[in-house]
């Protein structure tokens, strides 16, 4: 009996398709999905009776059990959220709203500034139908891609393992969208804050189906044994399911990486690169038609590859790319036809690398053929404080003048990196993020001043997956002070990794879903291919061409959230609680909209000129609420 993928009913029963599947050889090459998704849109009691329908054992009740836990803690932090307003349909197949884009238009002459406020009618329209989603993963035996695979795995079955200091539940923390929250606003019990994920209709990880390549043969269980991430009690539960998986033979042309990395690939390609394209096109075409899922994205989460040339005639364009691939051109990096590839087979491709894969030949392709790309560089640890600190440094009107970046880490990247070429593309991509928020502050900076800005980074094999980074931040502070921040963070780095590959492909596909239609424009259009949105979660964020690049850590996620709350027709969060802190409160008007329309207007205003404390934003006098009604 062979695993059954999940069908994509609504109401899939857990318990009994990973019964079914347990009994049989662990998880075929290449595909975790047939394990049960734990699609958590299904009720409690449907799972607890087929749970009780499938007992047999007391094996089977320990696995369903745990499932059940697992079920219990997601379901039980998943909401559904309805959007009571005259401005939002739901359709069977959407989200329709209606939404004012508020925006301001300032002119400078002089000192003179003048600020115009305009309003943007526009049209959000979200599918509301979550496809299966499928990852292919270029560098699937490494750290990262061993071990997002291996936690995926982990939470679909739901597993708990015991280390020094305890015993440990798979989770998605980490991650945006499965481990944070977002302030819909406030009621009666005061601010509502409900899990990133619920706000848009959108793929679970515990759904997501991977493959992928690596120049390494190794087979993932081995692989994840060799990355030294996960704990052993965990491996050895996992190794059935991961050992039956190997990564397709993956494109190698050995002067991008470093000399280091020539041990590991026994599982190269070969034939022409015209030849060696097709065939990732193919091995996209195989997974997509053996794992029968409705979309695919491909994401690079191989070696740094050393920056390549920009050549008029070579990659300048999207025709001189195609032709140059179809000459065997050289200065042609293996992330650029793995990017190549997979525009033409219409899969969203995305970088987590620092490398400049999408040379402006594979940007125009991805525009002309309407498919996303994004990156660059996972944004995961120190580069991700850096753009929190500086933020904070800066809009605090403190003056960073040096920002020293240590790190030391002793896995597969590092030593790629201890390459200087490759090293080159990481200093970049970890040196730029602090631009627009120093740009930002002429009070503080001179045009063109910037702040020492310093990264080293060592190859030490002793430490692995556990990096090691340090930082100082010296500031000037007011009447010619000192203020020095050092920092110190030991983590796992493919452990903050991992999450930020969930978030890219969970979101890149949640944009495919989603049109948009401003005043005056009589068709609906996609966001751009480049999509900035991702900038959130890489160092270097691709922008489309005259678009500002922002690195500062809250606007960006900031971004995304108003966007999402755009979608569902929703203001974006603007902090003010103004309801706060007038003399007297007030409680903003609370129309009630069945079918669009408004059946009463309550609107209540409250006076309690005392300034007696609030329950919850509203105070409670029962005479001021009786006249409100
Ligand atoms: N916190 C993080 O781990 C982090 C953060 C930001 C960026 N990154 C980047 O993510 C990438 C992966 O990091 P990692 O720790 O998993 O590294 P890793 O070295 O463990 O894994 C990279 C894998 O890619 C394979 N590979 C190399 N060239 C390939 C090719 N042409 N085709 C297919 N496979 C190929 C290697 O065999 C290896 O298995 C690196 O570029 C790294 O700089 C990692
Ligand atoms: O994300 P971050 O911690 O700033 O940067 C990290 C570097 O410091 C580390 O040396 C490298 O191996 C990782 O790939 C990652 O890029």
């Amino acid at each position: 009996m062979h695993p059954t993928r999940p069908q994509r009913t609504h109401q899939s029963t857990l318990s009994h398709q990973f019964i079914q599947s347990r009994d049989v050889e662990p998880a075929p090459n290449s595909l975790i999905g047939s394990l049960p998704s734990a699609n958590f849109g299904r009720s409690r009691e449907r799972v607890k009776n087929s749970a009780r329908h499938f007992l047999s054992n007391r094996d089977e009740h320990i696995e369903v059990y745990r499932l059940l836990l697992a079920f219990n803690d997601s379901a039980a932090m998943s909401v559904n959220i309805h959007v009571n307003s005259p401005n939002v349909r739901y359709t069977d197949t959407h989200i329709v709203a209606q939404y004012q884009y508020h925006t301001t238009s300032v002119s400078k002459e002089g000192n003179k500034v003048t600020v115009t406020p305009c309003t943007t009618e526009m049209t959000f329209r979200t599918e509301r139908h979550v496809p299966q989603l499928g990852v292919m993963l270029v560098g699937w035996g490494g750290n990262n891609g061993t071990t997002v695979t291996a936690t995926v795995l982990a939470n679909k079955l739901g597993l708990t393992w015991r280390n020094k200091t305890g015993v440990k539940k798979a989770n998605y923390f980490g991650s945006l969208l499965q481990a944070s929250t977002v302030c819909l606003g406030s009621g009666l019990e005061g601010e509502v804050n409900v899990p990133f994920r619920d706000l848009l209709p959108m793929v679970h990880p515990n759904d997501i189906i991977f493959d992928g390549w690596d120049i390494s043969s190794m087979d993932l269980g081995s692989a994840m044994e060799r990355a030294q991430v996960l704990d052993w009690s965990l491996q050895e539960q996992l190794r059935p399911h991961m050992s039956q998986i190997k990564p397709r033979p993956s494109i190698y042309i050995p002067e991008f990486i470093a000399a280091n990395q020539e041990s590991r690939a026994d599982n190269v390609l070969t034939g022409t690169l015209a030849e060696q394209v097709e065939q990732v096109r193919a091995d996209i075409r195989d997974f997509r038609k053996s794992s029968g899922v409705d979309r695919v994205i491909v994401l690079w989460t191989a070696n740094t590859e050393r920056f390549c040339d920009i050549i008029a005639g070579t990659n300048d364009t999207a025709e001189n790319l195609l032709a140059a691939i179809q000459a065997g051109a050289e200065e042609i990096s293996p992330s650029t036809l793995f990017a190549v590839a997979s525009i033409l087979e219409d899969c969203a491709f995305i970088n987590g690398s620092p490398q400049n894969t999408f040379v402006p030949g594979a940007i125009e392709l991805a525009v002309q053929k309407g498919v996303f790309i994004g990156g660059d560089d996972f944004k995961s640890g120190q580069t991700k404080i850096k753009s929190v600190l500086v933020d904070f440094l800066v809009s605090a009107g403190i003056k960073p003048t040096s920002i020293v970046s240590y790190n030391h880490l002793g896995n597969n990247d590092g030593k790629n990196l201890s390459a200087p070429q490759q090293f080159r593309s990481k200093e970049i991509s970890k040196s730029n993020v602090v631009d627009d928020m120093v740009r930002s502050n002429p009070i503080l900076y001179q045009p063109g001043e910037k702040p020492d800005h310093c990264v080293v980074i060592k190859y030490v094999p002793c430490v692995g997956d556990s990096k090691r980074a340090m930082d100082e931040y010296t500031s000037e502070i007011m009447m010619g002070g000192t203020n020095t921040i050092a920092l110190h963070n030991t983590c796992e780095d493919s452990l903050l990794a991992s999450p930020i590959i969930l978030d890219l492909v969970i979101l890149t596909e949640l944009c495919q879903r989603v049109t948009v239609r401003p005043q005056g424009e009589r068709d609906f259009q996609s966001f751009h291919s480049v999509l900035a949105l991702l900038s959130f979660l890489c160092k270097a964020p691709l922008v489309p061409p005259g678009t500002p690049v922002i690195n500062a850590f809250f606007r960006q996620r900031a971004s995304i959230e108003n966007i999402m709350r755009a979608c569902l027709g929703l203001p974006p969060q603007n902090h003010m609680l103004l309801e706060h802190k007038l003399q007297r409160d007030f409680l903003p008007p609370h129309n009630v909209y069945i079918n669009g329309e408004v059946p009463a207007s309550k609107k209540v205003l409250f006076t309690n000129g005392t300034h007696s404390p609030l329950m919850n934003g509203i105070s409670t006098h029962a005479d001021v609420a009786a006249r409100a009604l």
